[in-house]
């Protein structure tokens, strides 16, 4: 999920262009106090007017404690984005605030309740001990994300290489979303020099369970999707317990023995959950068979 400036027409027009799974305009930090106007309407034209594919569309507005966030609420649904997401959350109600916002902004312009998805980051102690939640809070949302940035200030410490200082908050974040049901994204990574770090992080949130994490520059996606996308020998192993499932069924039996280890549910669950990553990278051909390379 990468950020684009929203007051920079050039980063708007070809955002689409990196192969990003997710494109997030910002009219919230990456914009300043003089430019939430004409970063709002740059933003309104960039969705009613670019094509970004595949790509899904999300804008973070600026917070409720701002004189922006109506207009913006407005602007974005008018336009359609496909996701809100609302920075600096602390609270459920917070969330219920913006989506009553948002279905008066629908019936407002004849979009049908419920059209547009919302999304909550997490920036603050109070937001990752009410986490929980935040995340229930609407059958619209769609994900949470850390945002470590702000965290970590409002913790009275910074990041650090080992990425200590976050365990507790990712933890939070991450089992808050799996009890809703929803996604987790994991923070930004804001030395665009420092590669092995940032490999050291993406793999790091992968083992921990995250769906993907918010990046702030084209050079980051590669990287992600590597981490993410499963290996060949997963691939194949996948589609093999998926096929034993299948003829285990057959049988009438619900756990079987594949190459000596035992498969049942939970195995069978991981197995589809590698399908679905391989189709997302475009790793299987229209039968479901790996592609070979
Ligand atoms: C804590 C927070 O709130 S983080 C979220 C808010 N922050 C942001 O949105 C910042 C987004 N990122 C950026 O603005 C930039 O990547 C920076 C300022 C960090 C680095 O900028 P640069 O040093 O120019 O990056 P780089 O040299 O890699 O740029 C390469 C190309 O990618 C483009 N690009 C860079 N970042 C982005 C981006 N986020 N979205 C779209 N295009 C981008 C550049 O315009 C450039 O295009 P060009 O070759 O056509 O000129
Ligand atoms: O959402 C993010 O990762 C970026 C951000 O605002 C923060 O870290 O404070
Ligand atoms: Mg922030």
């Amino acid at each position: 999920m990468m950020f684009v400036p929203g007051n920079n027409p050039a980063m708007l027009k070809d955002a689409g262009i990196y192969g990003a799974d997710s494109i997030m305009f910002d009219l919230e930090d990456a914009v300043s106090l003089t430019e939430k106007d004409a970063a709002r309407i740059l933003v309104y034209e960039a969705l009613t007017h670019v094509d970004y594919g595949e790509a899904e569309k999300v804008v973070r507005i600026n917070g409720l404690d701002t004189p922006f966030y109506q207009a913006d609420i407005k602007a974005m649904v008018k336009a359609k984005v496909d996701v809100i997401r609302l920075p600096k959350v602390e609270s459920a109600e917070m969330m219920k605030k913006l989506e009553s916002l948002v279905t008066a902004a629908e019936n407002e312009f004849g979009i049908p309740v419920g059209t547009i998805h919302l999304m909550a980051a997490i920036e603050s102690a109070k937001g990752v001990l009410n986490a929980p939640e935040i995340a229930a809070a609407s059958k619209r949302m769609i994900g949470i994300a850390l945002s470590a940035e702000d965290y970590t200030t409002d913790m009275k410490t910074h990041r650090y290489p080992d990425g200590a200082e976050l365990e507790f908050a990712r933890n939070m974040v991450l089992h808050a979303a799996r009890a809703a049901g929803i996604a987790a994204f994991d923070t930004v990574f804001t030395d665009m020099n420092d590669t092995e770090g940032f490999y050291r992080e993406t793999k790091h949130i992968h083992q921990l369970g995250f769906d993907g994490k918010s990046l702030v520059n084209p050079r980051q996606i590669a990287m992600v999707n590597q981490v993410y996308q499963p290996t060949e020998k997963e691939i194949k192993q996948a589609l093999e317990v998926i096929n034993a499932i299948k003829e285990a069924k057959v049988k009438g039996s619900g756990v079987i023995s594949l190459n000596g280890q035992m498969v049942d549910r939970p195995v069978a669950l991981r197995a589809q959950r590698v399908i679905k990553l391989a189709e997302a990278s475009h790793l299987l051909d229209e039968e479901g068979n790996y592609i070979e390379k």
